[in-house]
């Protein structure tokens, strides 16, 4: 797979004796911004798999721009929304106080993704580690391999694939959306005209699009946020999939997990029924996730500071 074609691997302890205190201290810094901003460990999450799904997981969505660099912090899936970039810098200034370009952004990253899930109620996992920061990022690659929510099922399910993830990793990952936000933008179209005849999306809980069309109107207000998840947004649960069932699932990309394909709302159903099920698979496809195309070895470099590269040429 492409995990080990780069002739190194990733291992949980990766940072054992080069950083005892590595994951120490990103949990504590993790804990501190979520007592202060509970909406916080969804935003790291969500770095995580923005960054893991353009060139793999190397910290590339961290780059500003510079010299040749073109951030990726101006993709269309990130603009006005991608956030969390201050609190991983504050991470990587206490590992490098506590070991010197050491411990990489990318895998502070997948560390703060994990911590974020476990803070907010769900599952833990040992977090595989050894990544290396890259030297370049992709805006183009940002903006065509991040799925969209107004993609359909099957342009959704067809970028997971092309990340090595399948459907069941698409599933259960989309439960991310039990915790966090998003802006009306995102899914304003379900409203008022999803299918191009000025009608709402009828597999929204009609209801639920009445409540939403206040706050969300047809012009105007799109940056207002709302929760992924109405019934529980800032705890890690099972109730996303719930939401789905009951045909309030506030984007059109989760929705379809449940209206679209067969094998997909047989696992909605499933997750709905059953957390622990959820949670076991979650794990295991955060790791996949967290396994795309990794830089090891030689390859890539430690940051200093994840915002930018080490030297610009
Ligand atoms: C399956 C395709 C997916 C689509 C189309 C999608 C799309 C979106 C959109 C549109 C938002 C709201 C952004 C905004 O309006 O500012 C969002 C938020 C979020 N997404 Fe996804 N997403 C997907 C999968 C994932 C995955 C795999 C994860 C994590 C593993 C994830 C984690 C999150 C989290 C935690 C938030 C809330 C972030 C915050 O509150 O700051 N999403 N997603
Ligand atoms: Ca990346």
């Amino acid at each position: 797979s492409k995990a080990y074609g780069s002739g190194g691997y990733l291992f949980p302890q990766f940072y054992d004796h080069s950083c005892p205190k590595a994951q120490e201290i990103v949990q504590t810094i993790v804990a501190k911004a979520f007592a202060q901003d509970p909406r916080m460990p969804a935003s790291l999450l969500r770095l995580h798999f923005h960054d893991c799904f353009v060139k793999g997981c190397d910290a590339s969505i961290l780059l500003d721009n510079s010299g040749t660099i073109i951030s990726e912090k101006r993709s269309n899936p990130n603009r006005n929304s991608a956030r969390g970039f201050e609190l991983i810098e504050e991470i990587k200034h206490a590992l490098e106080q506590e070991c010197p370009e050491t411990v990489s952004c990318a895998d502070i990253l997948a560390l703060a993704a994990r911590d974020s899930t476990v803070i907010t109620g769900g599952p833990s996992w040992d977090v595989p580690l050894g990544r290396r920061d890259a030297r370049g990022a992709s805006l183009s690659g940002s903006n065509n391999d991040i799925p969209a929510p107004n993609n359909t099922f099957q342009t959704i399910l067809t970028k997971f694939k092309r990340q090595g993830l399948n459907l069941v990793d698409l599933v259960s990952l989309s439960g991310s959306h039990t915790i966090g936000n998003s802006r009306c933008t995102s899914f304003r179209q379900r409203l008022y005209n999803q299918s191009g005849n000025g009608k709402p999306d009828l597999t929204l809980n009609q209801y639920y699009a009445s409540m939403l069309r206040k706050q969300c109107p047809r012009s105007g207000g799109d940056q207002n946020l709302f929760f992924l998840d109405f019934a529980t947004p800032f705890k890690f649960d099972n109730h996303y999939f719930k939401n789905l069932i009951t045909y309030k699932g506030l984007l059109s990309s989760d929705e379809v997990l449940f209206t679209k394909n067969k094998d997909s709302r047989e696992l909605v159903k499933l997750y709905a029924e059953n957390q622990e099920a959820f949670f076991e698979q979650f794990a295991k496809s955060m790791v996949k996730m967290g396994n795309i195309s990794p830089l090891t070895g030689a390859r890539g470099e430690i940051r200093r500071i994840c915002r930018r590269v080490n030297h610009v040429y």
